[in-house]
Formats: C-alpha cells, sequence, structure tokens
C-alpha cells in the first residue's frame, strides 16, 4: 500500500508536466539552431528525459550514459561510477545533461569533468529537482524543474532499492521503512 511508505506529495504530477513544457520551450529558444544533444543519466533520468524530449520543438539528438554513485542506499558512496559511455562523439556540440536530481552534486561533478575533456561547444545542465543544502561541491545549474528541501524522495524516475521510478509524481518517502511494499 502506497500510504504505507509517502509521508507527503511533494510536486504533484500536473505540476510535473506543467514545469516539464516551460522547460522544453525555453530550451527550444535558447538552442534554436544549435542541434544540441541531451544526455540523460540512467536510470533515474529517463523519465524527465522522455518527456522534456517531446516538449522541445527544435531539432535535437539524445545519448545515454550510465554511472553509479547510490547503490541501493539514501546516501551517496561520494564515488562515482561510469558504468555505460555515450555512443556519441560530443566534440565541438552543445550539450545539454538531464538529470532528474541533483543532491550532493558529486555525479554531475564527476560527469562535467569528464564530459569537458572531449571538448563539446558547451555544456549545461538541466535538472527537475535540486536539494541545494545538500550540495558538497558548487555547480552551475542553467534549468532547474523545483528546488527541495533535504527530504529522500521518490517517483518520476527515483527510487528508493529500484523501486517507485513509476509513480507520476514526486513524493517524500516515510524514513522508516526499510523494506519495500509492493504497490
Ligand atoms: O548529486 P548526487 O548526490 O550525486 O545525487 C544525484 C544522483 O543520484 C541519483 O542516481 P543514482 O546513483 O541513485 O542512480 P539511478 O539514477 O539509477 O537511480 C540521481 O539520478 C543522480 O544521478
Ligand atoms: O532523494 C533522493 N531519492 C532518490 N534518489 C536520490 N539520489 C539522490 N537523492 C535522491
Amino acid at each position: 500500500m502506497l500510504e504505507n511508505i509517502i509521508e507527503e506529495i511533494l510536486i504533484s504530477e500536473e505540476m510535473i508536466q506543467k514545469r516539464v513544457k516551460e522547460l522544453g520551450k525555453q530550451i527550444s529558444r535558447d538552442y534554436a539552431d544549435k542541434d544540441p544533444i541531451l544526455i540523460s543519466i540512467l536510470k533515474g533520468g529517463v523519465y524527465f528525459l522522455i518527456d522534456l524530449t517531446r516538449a522541445i520543438t527544435i531539432p535535437h539528438t539524445i545519448d545515454f550514459m550510465v554511472v553509479s554513485s547510490y547503490g541501493d542506499s539514501r546516501e551517496t558512496s561520494g564515488i562515482v561510477r561510469l558504468v555505460k559511455d555515450l555512443k556519441e562523439d560530443i566534440r565541438h556540440r552543445y550539450v545539454l545533461i538531464i538529470e532528474d536530481i541533483i543532491d550532493s552534486g558529486l555525479t554531475l561533478d564527476y560527469l562535467l569533468k569528464s564530459l569537458q575533456a572531449r571538448e563539446p561547444q558547451s555544456i549545461e545542465i538541466c535538472t527537475l529537482l535540486s536539494k541545494p543544502s545538500r550540495r558538497k561541491v558548487d555547480l552551475h545549474v542553467k534549468y532547474l524543474g523545483y528546488e527541495i528541501p533535504d527530504k529522500f524522495v521518490v517517483g518520476y524516475g527515483l527510487d528508493y532499492q529500484q523501486y517507485y521510478r513509476n509513480l507520476p509524481f514526486i513524493c517524500v518517502f516515510k524514513s522508516d521503512v526499510s523494506v519495500i511494499s509492493k504497490q
């Protein structure tokens, strides 16, 4: 039962979809004629990417990377590992990294360094959620959906032990839950 794992709904499905459309419009304006490449970080970022790409009205391509830092816990290990690299060459491309959440910032810090070395024309960050109070490194975020407090959240791509990514809203996960409750 969902009531057993959810403390509160923080961002409703409607709020997410409205903000995704606004971000899509903004990106379409800013990157007109730039043929950007949107890089999504699997797995969490893919839900946001799929909705965002449909809200963008200019030509663009997409690619995926897999990095791992959280394992199955609620705290980052601080060690980021590249699990799957891009297929496309990003040299001279306008790169937009699409993330579901920035927490400590360590994942993106690692990714930015790795991607900068490939000499893109530009590289910017678009994240649906950010927890500024948790930041361990400074990051410039060009496109932000919502700032959220220091609470562990699930839904819309975000998981607890790989579950709950499919929830259409973002909700605070109950802090005392340690086993998966099948929905
Ligand atoms: O700012 P940070 O503290 O580095 O945290 C953010 C990262 O954590 C989550 O990924 P996770 O490692 O849980 O993998 P997942 O996308 O497969 O869920 C999220 O999707 C970000 O990539
Ligand atoms: O709040 C969170 N929820 C799920 N995954 C995460 N990865 C970083 N922060 C979070």
